[in-house]
């Protein structure tokens, strides 16, 4: 129990840096709580006098200063809990909106190796339920936890002062229910652990679904998706339910305890009026004071519960806030002479993702010169997506290295690597946003010519001025649909619009029809033109817009020549452009 207690402080300690800045507005609505607890404790004193005093002695004279000072505490009270809650509200946000934007800072430095390995709903619900956990954790929980813990025990006190006797019963029900409560709540804990994680995963898999809707429908997928999501609700159901079950034992502790102590007060309460050590008044206070603190004994349970369930909901956003950076400037940036030439060269470059014990390249020689298109071929898997990732440093070298105009990548200042490159990938990602802000993303400070003059270059002028609202049309997700070509013109325009020396693409004509393909084809050699690109090639077509073809094989470039070159001399070659004319020919069916 003792360990848990310290891990769970440790991870509630981890947000003190987000707590200190609201400190003061949180101690004061704290405070207001504090006071108002107290003033509701007051009252049942105020009840011993009147039924000792006006009721005992059939005199009113002091009746209405008594009953007076029980409506000023009623009101103190009212008031200090609306205190409380004007208090509380802008520092919980305020703890909540720091911490949400650290989550998203943090996730956009991250390396896509850290996002490989993270599931996208996981990270969903770490930014949106773990933090909104913690906000009510902020603005309720840890106020009543502190301030039930003292009233109970400055409520025990006065029951002491009242008639020891009565103390001691009230203590004798409060401990073991405070004991049975950290019981609970560390089983509560795991399994609030576990419906967190479940959660996750069954958000993932809703927005697999529907961003891979299209696939799903026409493979006819849905049913078994369906099933399989059944199977995990399911599974989260019984979580749930577990949780539900812990819980239903806990109240049913809280509520059994206090009762009996309620009866015990009673009875001995009696016995002491009997013998006249005790007055009714002093009973009726004591059974009130019991009851007033009914609520703050039981609470105190599903608090540390609520505490528990933070700590854990901490602990997942820590885990994001706590992954290593890896891909950083570098301590002494090294400049790039301008003009950019665009010399790219890939030495002696060995890569293996992290965790995999295999090597995807293994010794890559490659010389990009100025001004060239390299278009890189192989079989499925061999890599080529791989290398053009190590260009703008998704991914590092695990040894060897890649430089512009002789400076290691990894000698840049992360913003001019990739401000000097322009990038568009196999699956052309536009955002819920305007034509304008799409293609906009790929450089900082550019204007509406820039963008008009890429959309150009990228040959998507034309069907851009036809949209509804030009380049303020919404796109993406939430706005219009466009097609494959479109997208990978627009996709195009990005990698563009900076004017980047170098460009890596990867593979912009695959998975077009032949019609929209020529379009792209189109666009893709303007795009070449004059900057030194290296294009991953799935088609025949995108090899000839080519200067020079490197082969991958086994993770080695086992051979660079031009097209004509390489078709006259080399067999493997003629093989693998075979198999891609082949492919292209069963997609074209
Ligand atoms: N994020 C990743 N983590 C671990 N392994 C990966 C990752 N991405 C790719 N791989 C593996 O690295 C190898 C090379 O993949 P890569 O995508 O670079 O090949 P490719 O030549 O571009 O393939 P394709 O022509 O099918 O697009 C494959 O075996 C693949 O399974």
């Amino acid at each position: 129990m003792k360990d848990q207690s310290t891990s769970t402080a440790a991870a509630l300690r981890r947000l003190w840096p987000y707590i200190k800045p609201v400190r003061t507005p949180l101690l004061l609505s704290m405070s207001a709580t504090f006071g108002a607890m107290l003033c509701g404790l007051g009252i049942p004193l105020i009840t011993q006098r009147i039924v000792d005093g006006p009721i005992a002695h059939r005199d009113l004279a002091a009746l209405p200063w008594l009953v007076l000072l029980v409506g000023v505490l009623g009101c103190t009270e009212a008031a200090l809990f609306y205190t409380r809650r004007r208090l509380i509200a802008r520092p919980a946000a305020a703890v909540e909106a720091h911490l949400r934007a650290d989550i998203y800072r943090k996730l956009q430095r991250l390396p896509v190796s850290f996002h490989d390995r993270y599931q996208s709903g996981q990270l969903l619900s770490r930014a949106s339920t773990d933090v909104g956990t913690v906000r009510r954790w902020v603005a309720f929980a840890v106020i009543f936890l502190v301030v039930n813990t003292s009233i109970v025990v400055v409520g025990i006190g006065v029951l002491f002062w009242l008639a020891p006797a009565l103390g001691i019963v009230a203590l004798c029900y409060t401990l073991p229910l405070v004991l049975m409560s950290y019981l609970f709540e560390s089983r509560f804990k795991v399994v609030a652990r576990r419906a967190q994680d479940q959660a996750g995963d069954l958000t993932t898999r809703v927005e697999e679904s529907v961003l891979g809707i299209r696939v799903l429908k026409a493979f006819g997928r849905g049913p078994e998706l369906s099933r399989r999501f059944a199977a995990e609700a399911r599974e989260l159901r019984n979580t749930e339910m577990a949780k539900f079950r812990i819980f239903a034992l806990l109240w049913a502790v809280l509520i059994v305890l206090p009762e009996l102590g309620i009866a015990g007060q009673l009875a001995i309460g009696t016995i002491g009026i009997a013998d006249g050590t005790t007055t009714i008044g002093t009973l009726v206070a004591a059974i009130a004071v019991s009851a007033y603190l009914r609520w703050p004994v039981d609470s105190i349970g599903w608090l540390l519960a609520e505490t528990n369930q933070t700590s854990a909901a901490t602990e997942r956003i820590f885990e994001v806030l706590d992954a290593p950076v890896t891909i950083t400037d570098p301590e002494s940036p090294v400049p790039l002479t301008t003009p950019v030439v665009g010399h790219v060269r890939f030495e002696d470059v060995r890569f293996a993702y992290p965790g995999a014990d295999r090597e995807v390249l293994r010794g890559i020689d490659l010389d990009l010169r100025p001004g060239e298109t390299v278009a890189l071929v192989g079989s499925t898997g061999s890599g080529k997506t791989t290398l053009t990732a190590l260009v703008p440093r998704l991914y590092d070298v695990t040894s060897g290295r890649v430089t512009i105009d002789g400076v290691d990548v990894r000698d840049l200042r992360l913003d001019v690597l990739r401000g000097t490159i322009g990038a568009a990938f196999e699956e052309p990602v536009l955002f819920s946003a305007s034509v304008r802000e799409n293609v906009a993303l790929g450089s900082a400070d550019v204007d509406d010519s820039r963008v008009r003059e890429a959309l150009r270059v990228a040959r998507a002028e034309e069907f851009v001025e036809a949209l509804p609202w030009g380049l303020e049309t919404r796109i993406g997700e939430q706005g219009m649909s466009l097609s494959g070509g479109q997208r990978q013109r627009l996709a195009l325009a990005r990698a563009v619009v900076g004017h980047p020396a170098v460009l890596v693409l990867d593979d912009p004509l695959s998975a077009l029809d032949v019609h929209t393909e020529a379009e792209v084809e189109g666009a893709l050699r303007r795009v070449l033109h004059g900057v030194t690109a290296l294009v991953v090639a799935h088609r025949p077509s995108t090899v000839q817009l080519a200067d020079r073809v490197a082969m991958l094989v086994d993770g080695r470039i086992a051979a660079t020549g031009t097209h004509r070159e390489l078709l006259a001399e080399n067999a493997e070659y003629r093989r693998l452009l075979s198999t891609m004319e082949e492919e292209e020919e069963v997609a074209a069916r």
